[in-house]
């Protein structure tokens, strides 16, 4: 397939970990910039410490890494560079997880993250013509109370936080520890996601659905283990944001070629492709696409019906879903 065909295919990214893009220049950069001394001698040795095994093995880098985010204007110039990325790839609209308590913990403001995200949010919609919504996700790792302060943080920003997610070590730490967080949640007007079934069992996905009352299922992957839950989210057209890259690189499937994305597809699924850690995992929005495009032959009616499915599954109102999804089915 030609790249300029996938360049020109509008996309909306709905699974992207902001911490997550924090490429080895800039973090070196920040590094400088704060004082802050690195356990790397140069972006090539950062480079050759993203290997990983599983998800907590790159979560332990991935938080460390995240400690160089100190000032608002880090958090601004974090996402200003992912904004261009973004308009580098056709991405015409991203859905932003944060992760506010990687940054709480380690005696950082909440407002100092969310103001230093936002304003670039803002300045990408003026110059760049990128539209876009906030998610603040709770790191399922600690307390449920903790996942509280962080929801009692954000209300007087409501109107700058569409939803709320659930991420970090998936195993041993179920949906259902996080009900009630949910629940209050959506009674602030919050729209729930949940990152379920990356390395959790289908169990999982279940909670997320019928516990948390998830608008959509972040991965869900392992959902093709269990039939009757397929059925569901086909009948349902729950969306699914699935991450190529990020599932290989934590060994979630063994290559690219193994990928169940285009299966799930053809099934009648909404599945989405989305970058999750780009930095960490080889590549943005294209080189997702590319990949399916050479280890799964995906055909260009298959990328079309993906991207249609980025504006179905996103949180835009329903006219400009409608609009957005024409165009990249090219028929507006
Ligand atoms: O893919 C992920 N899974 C769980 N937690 C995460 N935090 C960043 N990316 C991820
Ligand atoms: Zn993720």
């Amino acid at each position: 397939m030609d790249i300029s065909f996938i360049r020109n295919l509008p996309k909306a990214e709905l699974h992207l970990h902001i911490e997550g893009t924090l490429e080895p220049e800039l973090m070196v950069v920040l590094a400088e910039r704060n004082g802050i001394a690195l356990p790397y001698k140069d972006t090539e040795a950062i480079r050759q410490a993203y290997q990983f095994t599983n998800l907590q093995s790159f979560l332990d880098i991935y938080y460390a890494g995240a400690g160089v985010l100190q000032t608002a204007r880090d958090f601004y110039d974090l996402t200003w560079a992912y904004l261009e990325r973004c308009k580098e790839d056709n991405v015409v609209h991203t859905e932003i997880f944060f992760d506010p308590q990687t940054h709480t913990e380690r005696g950082i403001a909440f407002d100092t993250v969310l103001e230093g995200i936002d304003k670039a949010l803002e300045d990408a919609r003026e110059k760049l013509g990128i539209t876009s919504h906030l998610i603040m996700s709770f790191l399922r790792h600690l307390p449920e109370e903790s996942a509280f302060e962080t929801l009692e943080a954000a209300l007087p920003h409501k109107d700058r936080i569409i939803g709320v997610g659930l991420d970090s070590s998936e195993a041993g730490f179920p949906p259902e520890m996080f009900e009630r967080v949910f629940e209050k949640a959506r009674q602030e007007g919050f729209i729930p996601v949940a990152h379920a079934g990356e390395e959790g069992p289908p169990a999982y996905i279940y909670q997320a659905l019928d516990l948390l009352k998830v608008a959509r299922i972040d991965h869900g992957v392992r959902a093709v283990e269990d039939p009757a839950l397929m059925a569901r989210l086909i009948s349902e057209r729950m969306p699914l944001t699935v991450c190529p890259f990020s599932n290989v690189k934590l060994k979630v499937f063994e290559t690219l070629a193994d990928h169940n994305i285009l299966a799930m597809l053809d099934q009648g699924a909404c599945v989405t492709v989305n970058s999750d850690d780009p930095a960490y995992f080889g590549g943005y929005m294209n080189a997702n696409f590319q990949g399916l495009a050479q280890d799964l032959n995906m055909t260009e009616a298959q990328a079309r019906r993906l991207a249609a499915n980025s504006f179905e599954a996103s949180f835009l109102p329903e006219a400009e879903k409608r609009a957005w999804m024409a165009r990249a089915l090219g028929e507006g």
